[in-house]
């Protein structure tokens, strides 16, 4: 385990609120409704145990519980606070972190994003040896209108927060809604900069993966379900995944961890980066992600490493800040 927590590492695949680990919901609920509460009080809610039987739409209900706990400003922050302190502990070195801009009873949705940004921006100084940026999301069940405001909002911000917003985010429960009607908001967001991180086959709709793919995607969430012509234009268009080998068992979108298709890209040598996606609901952590894929998959220390110094390819990061990332783990591999 010292190894896999040691290693410098790159987060590319990571949501704010599934993001919570025990002691930040305990610090939450106690902020919201103080000590002695028993409301609300079952964590266990929250997370999906080892052995639960979850479709992929029941996991979607459990992030309610975290938006319950992080609808003020001052929850918010701490939240924000103790996810990029749980990775930076956890030896991160380059985290994207995505969120869905809400308004709840007691925020806009400008609050939201600028309550998130403050404290990304706070961390460059808590955290010099971290870089860390925000790919706002676009929550599919909440519909257009609410991804436009997402978007205009976030080119709105980005002149008061220069270099932190670095890309779109296309996530949340898709059944029920098109891919199509989130083309026009993510084509103003791609015109304006942001680079487009969508999750994309991570369950099975061949025609939206055709589409996304024609839209044009900078990487992959899941890509679980991408086959046959849709994996080889990805091939030829280098477009890297982000697998989250825990979220994908626990969703029973892949059958188990041997299964993961993980496997099968990293043997075509495809562009493929490891992730947690959202490591309190999943209980894990990017190391404890990395020591199962190489459990697994029998990848030896050297291997995982260069899995890292690869994903600082697939960043959103300047390459000033990517040249900055290669020489940490380049310091790490020469100091082991
Ligand atoms: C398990 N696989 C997944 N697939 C799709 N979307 C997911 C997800 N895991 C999380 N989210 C999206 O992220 C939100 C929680 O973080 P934020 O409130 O935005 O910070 C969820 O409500 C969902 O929209
Ligand atoms: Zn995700």
């Amino acid at each position: 385990m010292d190894f896999y927590r040691n290693l410098p590492k790159i987060e590319l695949h990571a949501h704010l609120n599934g993001s919570l680990s025990n002691a930040t919901l305990a610090e939450l609920r106690e902020l919201k409704y103080g000590k002695d509460v028993q409301l609300g009080t079952d964590d266990g809610f929250y997370k999906i145990l080892n052995g639960e039987t979850l479709s992929l739409e029941e996991c979607f209900k459990k992030f309610h519980y975290a938006h319950d706990l992080t609808d003020r400003r001052e929850a918010l922050a701490k939240a924000t606070e103790r996810v990029i302190d749980e990775f930076a502990k956890d030896n991160v070195i380059y985290l994207e972190l995505r969120t869905t801009p809400k308004s709840t009873a007691y925020m806009a949705k400008r609050e939201y994003l600028s309550t998130v940004l403050d404290v990304m921006r706070k961390s460059v100084e808590l955290y010099p040896q971290m870089i860390v940026k925000l790919l706002p999301s676009i929550d599919r069940s909440k519909g257009i209108i609410e991804a436009e405001e997402s978007v205009a909002l976030a080119i709105e911000l980005d002149a008061f927060y220069p270099g932190l917003m670095a890309g779109f985010d296309l996530s949340g429960n898709p059944f029920g809604t098109k891919f199509a009607d989130f083309v026009p908001p993510l084509q103003k967001a791609r015109k304006h900069g942001f680079r487009m991180a969508l999750h994309c086959g991570e369950f099975e709709d061949a025609q939206e993966v055709k589409e996304m793919l024609e839209f044009g995607v900078d990487r992959i969430g899941h890509g679980t379900f991408i086959e046959g012509d849709h994996l080889e234009f990805a091939r030829k268009n280098n477009i890297p995944f982000e697998c989250c080998l825990t979220s994908n068992v626990k969703c029973k979108t892949v059958p188990s961890y041997e299964d993961h298709h993980f496997y099968k890209l990293l043997k075509i040598k495809h562009p493929v980066c490891v992730c947690t996606d959202d490591f309190g609901v999943f209980e894990t952590s990017l190391s404890q992600e990395l020591e199962i894929c190489a459990n697994t998959f029998n990848l030896s220390n050297d291997e995982i490493f260069e899995l890292q110094l690869k994903a600082v390819e697939y960043t959103f990061a300047t390459e000033h800040e990517k040249n900055k990332l290669r020489e940490v783990l380049k310091q790490f591999k020469e100091s082991s």
